[in-house]
């Protein structure tokens, strides 16, 4: 592989953007990317994915760089310089890249891979917790799965084609696409591409989503002709999965603390011809209180670390800190109290997150059900999906009664 210059440079300011100012790695890009219309699709996906690379590898790059936030300019090149040496590319003779003798980079690589931290770099008290609620084995395995690139998995829409016409059309647009076994509506990109220019896209027959994401609305039991609230809907993932799932008939209605997140909900289902779909913004406690034992089917989909998705979201691990998480399991199990109650009698509520960690999941739920709102449910069954074991992102779902 050959740099060019103008890519290391544009991939150097995005890092100090992510690194420096604590910019949102996904934003960031995609400001990069808007840069220079002359990039073609290999420039844009080499900006992307070394950005990418090195915010997962943040810890163990700067500490091989022997570098220290805040990160001038020249540091970031050092850091880049491990990227590339690491990744078997050979250093240009630019003023910017000092000589870096490439044995000293594999030699402290392979010294500072014998300890976790480091080797699968997360924070100290990132590993600390991993290990504390899952047990060294299942975190070393786990956080390992984590660092590796989620691969591109798609959900068809059935309200407007089937998976194999989505297949096909996919396929005439260049895009080739497998099942996924076990995952009725999932179809799996077999390189990467930009799925949203295609005209498969423009005509809503799918999303972009994870293929274990894909497993919560159909956990949820939906039949067509029923009244299920998504309470924590945010920008539809799952909600507009539900809605294909009822074919379109009865209603959902979808609340969010945020309006943004709702509008964009809108536009999506606008596209997804799904139209039984009710958007309410939750602008105070009467919005929640007047839905109270009227629904079939309650989705909380709850607000959480997101440690199940940091192989799509690698700059979590920097940016997350164990305060927000303690404060996060707080809402979450006051969200289980409160909506809990928009159950009727004889319906099912859906906890999900996409945490691995036992107390945002099974914790809470266990908490839930031995609480006073609680004591009126039972535990259906739940599923608790490792990436490790699955290969796609982390997730916990529980499914359970009221009597
Ligand atoms: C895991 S995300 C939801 C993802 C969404 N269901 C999807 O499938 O695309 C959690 C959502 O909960 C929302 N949220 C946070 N606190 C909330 C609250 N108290 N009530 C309702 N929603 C809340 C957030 O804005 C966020 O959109």
């Amino acid at each position: 592989m050959r740099l060019h210059r103008n890519l290391v440079f544009a991939t150097i300011d995005a890092l100090s953007d992510i690194f420096n100012e604590g910019n949102y790695a996904d934003k960031v890009i995609e400001k990069t990317l808007k840069r220079d219309k002359r990039w073609g699709s290999r420039d844009r996906s080499f900006i992307a994915e070394t950005v990418y690379e090195i915010v997962r590898w943040k810890r163990l790059y700067t500490e091989i760089a022997e570098v220290k936030a805040p990160y001038s300019r020249e540091n970031l090149f050092r850091v880049f310089a491990v990227w590339a040496t690491l990744r078997g590319v050979t250093l240009p003779d630019w003023k910017q890249i000092e000589p870096t003798p490439s044995r000293k980079i594999k030699g402290k690589f392979d010294e500072l891979s014998r300890i976790r931290k480091y080797r699968e770099s997360v924070p100290d008290w990132m590993d600390e917790l991993g290990v504390k609620e899952l047990g060294e084995k299942v975190w070393e395995k786990e956080i390992h799965a984590l660092n590796e690139q989620a691969p591109v998995v798609l959900r068809v829409n059935t309200l407007n084609t089937t998976r194999d016409n989505l297949r096909s059309v996919l396929n005439d647009e260049g895009i080739k696409a497998e099942p996924v076994k076990g995952y009725p509506y999932a179809l799996q990109l077999e390189e990467r591409s930009n799925v949203f220019r295609t005209e498969a896209f423009k005509k809503g027959f799918f999303e972009v989503q994870d293929a274990n994401s894909q497993l919560v609305a159909e956990f949820l039991d939906v039949k067509p002709g029923m009244r299920v609230v998504d309470t924590c809907a945010g920008a539809g993932g799952k909600t507009l999965h539900i809605a294909a799932l009822m074919e379109n008939k009865g209603q959902i209605i979808a609340t969010d603390i945020y309006e943004n997140k709702l509008k964009e909900l809108k536009r999506r289902a606008k596209r997804a011809h799904a139209h039984n779909i009710d958007p309410r913004s939750i602008e105070s406690t009467k919005v929640i209180k007047k839905l109270y034992g009227t629904a079939d089917r309650v989705l909380i989909d709850a607000p959480c670390s997101g440690l199940g998705v940091l192989s799509r979201n690698p700059d979590a691990k920097w940016k997350l800190q164990p305060e927000f998480i303690e404060k996060i399991k707080i809402t979450q199990a006051e969200i289980l109290n409160t909506y809990s109650r928009i159950v009727k009698d004889g319906g099912k509520l859906v906890y999900a997150t996409c945490s691995i960690l036992p107390s945002e999941n099974q914790g809470q739920v266990e908490k839930f059900l031995a609480s006073e709102h609680g004591k009126d449910f039972k535990l259906i069954k739940d599923k608790k999906l490792l990436s490790s074991e699955s290969g796609y992102d982390g997730f916990y779902m529980a499914i359970l009664q009221k009597n």
